[in-house]
């Protein structure tokens, strides 16, 4: 998946990094349903405190925007973080005698508290595009992973999981930021972004971010 011209040289300059998140052992084992009940559940625990962070952080992001349509595609994706995706995570855990207020509540681990409080410092001491690359590979490296992982994946009981990235409204999610993620670096670092003195700056954002990732999955297989 490309989402725009932007997300594929941050990507590359994430270099190694990149397939450590995407082609991470805890993505494996979703795909060949391996995974051990109890680190998907504590992942998924994690990761319903991570959205409502990360929602934060894009709700800053609105205030750090430069025009409306800046303002209204991240209002959108704080919709469909906390509207949308979380119901994947209130739902299985529902299933499990979980209720959203425990979920809610739930103690963040290290490795989330590290990854979503660094994203938010990129947008108070950053600006726009800062905060932008440090918010890119989560959004379009579970687009990638969810598109990748509908047609690889075996049987496995996290095909729900699976699908949900892989969805269509998931997918436009990631186009509309990698449109919005173009249009923000054109607007911020002109015509030859990749020559400008900040470029080297956003690319380490997007690679820390990324590295922050395989953390995450580190911090799911390790309950
Ligand atoms: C840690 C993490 N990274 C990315 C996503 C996809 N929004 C997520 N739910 N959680």
């Amino acid at each position: 998946m490309t989402y725009g011209t932007t997300f594929p040289l941050w990507r590359a300059a994430a270099g190694e990094h990149w397939q450590d998140y995407t082609r991470h052992a805890f993505v494996r084992q979703l795909a060949d349903g391996s995974l051990p009940r109890e680190s998907f559940l504590h992942y998924l625990v994690q990761d319903y405190v991570f959205l409502v962070h990360f929602s934060r952080a894009w709700a800053l992001a609105v205030t750090k925007a430069e025009t409306l349509d800046e303002m209204r595609l991240c209002a959108d994706t704080v919709q469909a973080l906390i509207g949308d995706e979380t119901r994947l995570h209130v739902e299985t855990c529902a299933k499990e005698g979980i209720d959203e207020a425990t979920l809610f509540a739930a103690p963040e681990a290290p490795a989330n508290l590290a990854y979503t409080r660094y994203v938010l410092d990129s947008g108070h001491s950053g600006d726009f595009l800062d905060l932008l690359a440090a918010l890119a590979p989560c959004v379009l490296g579970y687009g990638e992973i969810g598109a990748r992982l509908a047609s690889e994946a075996g049987e496995t009981p996290y095909r729900h999981w699976i699908d949900t990235y892989a969805s269509e409204d998931y997918q436009q999610v990631c186009t509309a930021v990698g449109a919005l993620i173009d249009g923000a670096v054109a607007r911020r670092l002109g015509d030859d972004p990749q020559a400008s003195p900040r470029w080297p700056g956003v690319c380490h954002r997007f690679t820390t971010a990324t590295r922050l990732e395989v953390g995450f999955w580190d911090m799911g297989l390790a309950p």
